[in-house]
């Protein structure tokens, strides 16, 4: 009878396998958790502007957001132009969430939050957020431009929803978020007429 094969030398679990940091699982990941984290700030940011003049959307600060993320992933050898897609879209889920809960707290305002954070504050965490997650975006792109990145990334997404116990607008907000992660390949874009 031919022999037994020997066990392969690193035989670890497949879910820790795949975790490392060099694994397509383990750059994707972090999109996941950045993400939630960003859209944790959206809680803040709606208090921040709750009964105030300041509007959800704040177009200045979005051109603000988009330059240096542009600028900081040229810095970091992230594609500048998919860098601006992915935050398109983080701000677009972080304004879902802002939106929702101001609902909620119309509907119900003894739900609303009785103080009101710093916004500067909340924007120097959101800038921190930023930072991470152009660095996640400059250590992923082939890991992104596969054709398996969509399953990972929403296994992952699935998994920060279930660890942080997210709500359904939080869910759906995560969703928005994570559109533009995976790459695909993308046509170039037509010349203009
Ligand atoms: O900084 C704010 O005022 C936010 O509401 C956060 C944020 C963002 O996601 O970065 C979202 C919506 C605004 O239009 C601008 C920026």
């Amino acid at each position: 009878a031919p022999a037994a094969r020997p066990a392969a030398p690193d035989a670890r679990p497949a879910a820790e396998a795949v975790a490392t940091a060099h694994s397509p699982y383990g750059q994707l990941r972090p999109f996941a958790e950045l993400s939630a984290e960003r859209l944790a700030t959206g809680d803040l940011v709606a208090a921040a502007k709750w009964g105030t003049d300041s509007p959800i959307d704040d177009p200045a600060r979005e051109r603000e957001v988009l330059n240096a993320v542009a600028e900081q992933a040229r810095q970091q050898g992230a594609d500048p132009a998919a860098t601006v897609r992915v935050f398109r879209d983080q701000i677009e889920a972080n304004k879902i969430v802002q939106r929702g809960l101001h609902r909620k707290w119309d509907a119900d305002p003894g739900q609303a939050p009785t103080e009101r954070p710093d916004l500067q504050q909340v924007r120097k965490e959101i800038n921190r957020i930023n930072g991470a997650l152009v660095g996640a975006l400059a250590r992923s792109p082939y890991a992104r431009s596969a054709p398996y990145c969509a399953p990972l990334l929403t296994a992952a997404a699935a998994k920060v929803r279930h660890e942080r116990h997210l709500d359904g607008l939080h869910t759906v907000a995560l969703a928005r978020s994570l559109r533009s992660v995976c790459a695909g390949i993308r046509p170039p874009a037509a010349p203009a007429p």
